[in-house]
């Protein structure tokens, strides 16, 4: 599912300032892209606040990267890309840096993957029916350099059962999906089960005092 380059724009912007509310976009942290319907990407330029997007805060690029309208593309482009690359279906990726999913990341200190089961939200994933499951959220190791992101965290997104979502430790989340609107549900539900879990244990602490 594709969007004209302004009704990108528009989602995009909308999109920065909810999650900016969530406390998700501090500073100038995340950024945000869709597939175009001539197969270019809108994309957030790198450096701007996310919750205080304007329409000079979105460009395009082609699947290679390179702009083709002005400004400096996100410093993360190369990840958005690569998942475009790999899913044809997918038409936007979010990113975010919540102190919830960075804080599970360094917690999970040597983990390549934090297990959800159990939760009813898990049917907020394309595909998903039932609680009755387990599903692995990746976490990779953080890098300056976005190809050994991306080649660190390409089999897990390939894996059989794999949801659209993984972490990048001491960094953020990653999310996707068909259009903006399920990428954000994909990157709110996964941000919920994270909190739920936070909070799960706060309270098994309390009990076992
Ligand atoms: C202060 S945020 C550091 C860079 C980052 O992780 C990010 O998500 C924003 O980078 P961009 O180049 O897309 O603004
Ligand atoms: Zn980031």
């Amino acid at each position: 599912m594709t969007m004209t380059y302004e009704q990108a724009i528009a989602a995009l912007i909308e999109t920065g300032r909810r999650l900016d509310n969530r406390g998700w976009a501090p500073a100038t942290s995340g950024n945000y892209s869709a597939r175009l319907d001539d197969g270019s990407i809108a994309l957030t330029v790198s450096g701007r606040h996310k919750g205080r997007l304007t329409r000079d805060g979105i460009m395009r690029v082609d699947l290679e990267g390179q702009p083709l309208t002005a400004g400096k593309p996100s410093a993360e482009t190369d990840l958005h890309l690569a998942i475009y690359r790999l899913f044809p279906e997918v038409g936007a990726v979010l990113h975010g840096h919540s102190p919830e999913a960075v804080g599970l990341s360094r917690a999970a200190a040597e983990a390549d993957a934090w297990i959800l089961r159990g939760h009813e939200m898990l049917k907020a994933y394309p595909g998903h029916t039932t609680h009755a499951v387990e599903v692995r959220l990746p976490i990779v190791e953080n890098s300056q350099d976005m190809a050994v992101i991306e080649a660190a965290v390409r089999p897990a997104l390939l894996a059989p059962g794999a949801i659209p979502a993984y972490l990048i430790r001491s960094h953020g989340l990653y999310a996707w999906g068909k259009d903006v609107d399920e990428a954000e549900r994909v990157l709110e539900a996964t941000e919920w089960m994270i909190a739920a879990e936070r909070a799960e244990r706060g309270f098994r602490q309390a009990w076992t005092r």
